[in-house]
């Protein structure tokens, strides 16, 4: 008799609780390290059936701890499922889990910011950019101060198509302070509009799932925790180098409550500052007393590709920063004190 799908569904057997686990191998959350432990299964659970259909994927989980959610991941029928913990101390738990799951958990003690995910998992998972996603998925619960950089660096490596996404366009699955979650997923004029909005959305499909109380974790954190689902986009919103746009997203929104040509303007030296503000308002056909959170991912796409014209135009303008300008202003402004104060007439 042929297998049916369901006989080979895979279950870890019974295992002590996430709770017995961290009083077991004595695993008190580190405050520096803001480790705080999600011990409600019905919510792990729903953070892995909210990744997507898991069936036969290769998961990469980044900070599992003492394993709740890792055991979750690996209830759900996957191919093979890879963690990478910075924590010492959460490393014999793990293995204790690998155990209870034969060949399906690899465990790396290291940090998530540096890893090589890109050659972890097998050649034939890999799918070209412009096909489905790959049955590569990223999962991760991990402390808030980690998860903003990571973020950032992951949608440089989406635009560059390399790190976790030399797979192709791998779903990724990651909490964060709630406040971030919406900053991430707030549309055009909306108050939490910011950075990182036109950063993700430019890039990647991008949801707000659903929200966890922060009493759901132990020791409970300040804050109520966002998860938030991200697809990369075939092709992204701004065709531009991703450094490029997030020099002009990130001097817009240094002065998020004035006009957008206040921190348009920043992009160039003070002596041409006027007159370059305007010729790349009036190229990119935007309205300079438009706020920051007025602007929509469109109107970032014409400002980054007519300040791309600009930057080819004049090679040194890509590495002017206003905040230099300002020091060597300041220090220039100094040494003609001293020089007065110095001088004998
Ligand atoms: C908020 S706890 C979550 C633990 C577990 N996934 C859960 O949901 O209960 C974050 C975990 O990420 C780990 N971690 C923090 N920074 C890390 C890094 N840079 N690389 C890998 N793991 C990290 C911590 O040690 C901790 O185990």
């Amino acid at each position: 008799m042929a297998a049916s799908g369901k006989l080979c569904t895979f279950r870890l057997p019974p295992l002590p609780t996430i709770r017995e686990i961290i009083k077991l191998f004595g695993l008190r959350a580190v405050k520096q390290l803001s480790q705080n432990f999600l011990l409600d299964l019905r919510l792990r659970d729903k953070i892995v059936r909210k990744a997507g259909n898991l069936t036969d994927a290769y998961v990469y989980e980044v900070g599992p701890g003492p394993g709740g959610i890792t055991r979750s991941i690996l209830n759900a029928n996957i191919a093979e499922l890879l963690v990478v913990e910075k924590d010492t101390r959460f490393i014999p738990g793990l293995q204790m889990l690998s155990d209870a799951a034969p060949g399906r958990l690899r465990i790396v003690h290291g940090d998530v910011l540096t890893y090589r995910v890109e050659k972890a998992f097998p050649n034939h998972v890999r799918r070209r950019w412009e096909d489905d996603p790959p049955n590569v998925h990223i999962i991760g619960n991990l402390p808030f101060s980690v998860s903003t950089p990571l973020i950032i660096k992951w949608l440089e490596n989406v635009s560059l198509k390399n790190g976790p996404f030399a797979y192709g366009r791998t779903k990724m699955t990651l909490t964060f302070q709630k406040e971030v979650a919406e900053r991430l997923v707030a549309t055009t004029g909306s108050k939490q509009r910011s950075r990182l909005s036109i950063m993700a959305q430019y890039l990647c499909n991008v949801e707000h799932l659903f929200t966890i109380p922060g009493k759901a974790f132990v020791p409970k954190p300040e804050v109520d925790v966002g998860v938030v689902h991200f697809t990369p986009l075939t092709q992204p919103k701004i065709q531009q180098p991703f450094k490029l746009v997030e020099k002009v997203v990130q001097n817009v929104f240094q002065f998020r409550r004035k006009y957008c040509h206040r921190g348009l303007g920043m992009l160039f030296p003070e002596a041409q500052r006027l007159e370059n503000t305007g010729k790349l308002l009036q190229l990119a056909d935007i309205d300079p007393t438009l706020r920051p959170i007025h602007l929509s991912v469109m109107h970032f796409k014409s400002l980054c590709d007519v300040y791309r014209k600009m930057c080819d135009e004049d090679p040194q303008l890509f590495t002017y920063n206003f905040r230099e300008e300002l020091t060597q202003k300041r220090r220039k402004g100094q040494e003609k004190g001293d020089d007065a104060e110095n001088c004998e007439c």
